[in-house]
């Protein structure tokens, strides 16, 4: 089968910054993956270079099996909904017919009652909608465009949780019923983590987590209590972080929790919670060069 994606080497040098660095990427088909990673990690740039807005400096980047840069057939294969998205000055209608014509697979009427679902007036110019909801214009796109491939960059810039919510709920449920493959970029880990199949995490340019999401949760938990007991439950686990505060402590683990471990939190008395998505990548992030997350 084609990938969706695939990088090899892929890097991306600007005068003085790096921007990627030897990016070995394969994104299968029909998946949802997203893409993670700190502030200037190069989430933008390997999704632009993907979108063909932006020359790799090193390696190589296939858009299903073809280079996406100055290639139409390719490009009108992928919508690119980014957090910046500027529009000519045109009303809400006109973007929205301007996309109709250029993706293949368009659906009007999906478009249509997202539209009044994101309370977007079509006759409303473009120029005169608040943040959020220039963000919801690029999220109809993205989503009525049924593009093979979606990538979403941060795309909801002012958008409250609501209408975030609005939009993980018409993700998931067009994508189950037309599969594509979508590449969601974003900070907000655990609000999207249940769309999620697969992660992929960008640090300082490099792929420091490539791996499916399943793999990665429930990895590593906080366990707290007593602090004796909270001490007895952790020997011989890796430790991650340890907090006492008087005779009580709280400490985070890696490793996986199974049915005995429960058990004997709930014998010792002690609180047993595995971390989040977000919590996890947190630490991970904030644990420089030692263990990082395994999947
Ligand atoms: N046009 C450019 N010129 C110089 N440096 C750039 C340019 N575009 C990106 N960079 C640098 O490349 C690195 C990666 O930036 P990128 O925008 O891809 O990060 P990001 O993961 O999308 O960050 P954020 O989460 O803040 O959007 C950063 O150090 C950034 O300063």
């Amino acid at each position: 089968m084609i990938p969706a994606i695939s990088t090899s080497g892929l890097g991306r040098r600007y005068r003085d910054q790096l921007g990627l660095e030897g990016v070995d990427l394969t994104v299968a088909p029909g998946t949802v993956t997203g893409l993670l990673g700190r502030n200037g990690a190069g989430k933008t740039t390997l999704l632009r270079i993907v979108a063909g807005l932006e020359f790799p400096t090193a390696g190589s980047v296939r858009v299903f099996g073809e280079p996406p840069t100055e290639n139409d057939a390719v490009l009108r294969r992928i919508v690119f909904v980014r957090e910046d998205q500027t529009y000519p000055d045109i009303q809400v209608r006109h973007a929205i017919a301007a996309a109709s014509w250029f993706y293949s697979n368009w659906d009007g009427a999906l478009a249509g009652q997202l539209l009044s679902e994101f309370g977007l007036p079509p006759r409303r110019p473009i120029r005169k909608l608040s943040r959020g909801m220039r963000s919801a214009v690029g999220l109809v796109i993205g989503l009525a465009s049924r593009a093979e491939l979606t990538l979403f960059d941060e795309p909801y810039a002012g958008l409250d949780v609501v209408a975030r919510r609005l939009f993980y709920d018409r993700l998931l449920a067009d994508v189950a019923e037309h599969p594509r493959t979508v590449v969601l970029s974003t900070h907000l880990v655990d609000e999207v983590a249940g769309l999620l199949e697969h992660l992929v995490v960008l640090e300082r340019g490099r792929v420091v987590l490539d791996a499916p999401s399943e793999d990665v949760r429930g990895t590593a938990a906080t366990v707290s209590g007593p602090a004796v007991a909270v001490e007895e439950f952790v020997a011989g686990r890796a430790v991650w972080r340890r907090q006492h505060l008087g005779s009580r402590a709280s400490i985070t683990f890696s490793g996986r929790l199974d049915a005995d471990d429960t058990a004997r939190a709930h014998a010792l008395r002690l609180a047993l919670e595995p971390l989040s998505l977000q919590q996890l990548l947190v630490l991970a992030a904030g644990r420089d060069g030692e263990e990082k997350v395994s999947a």
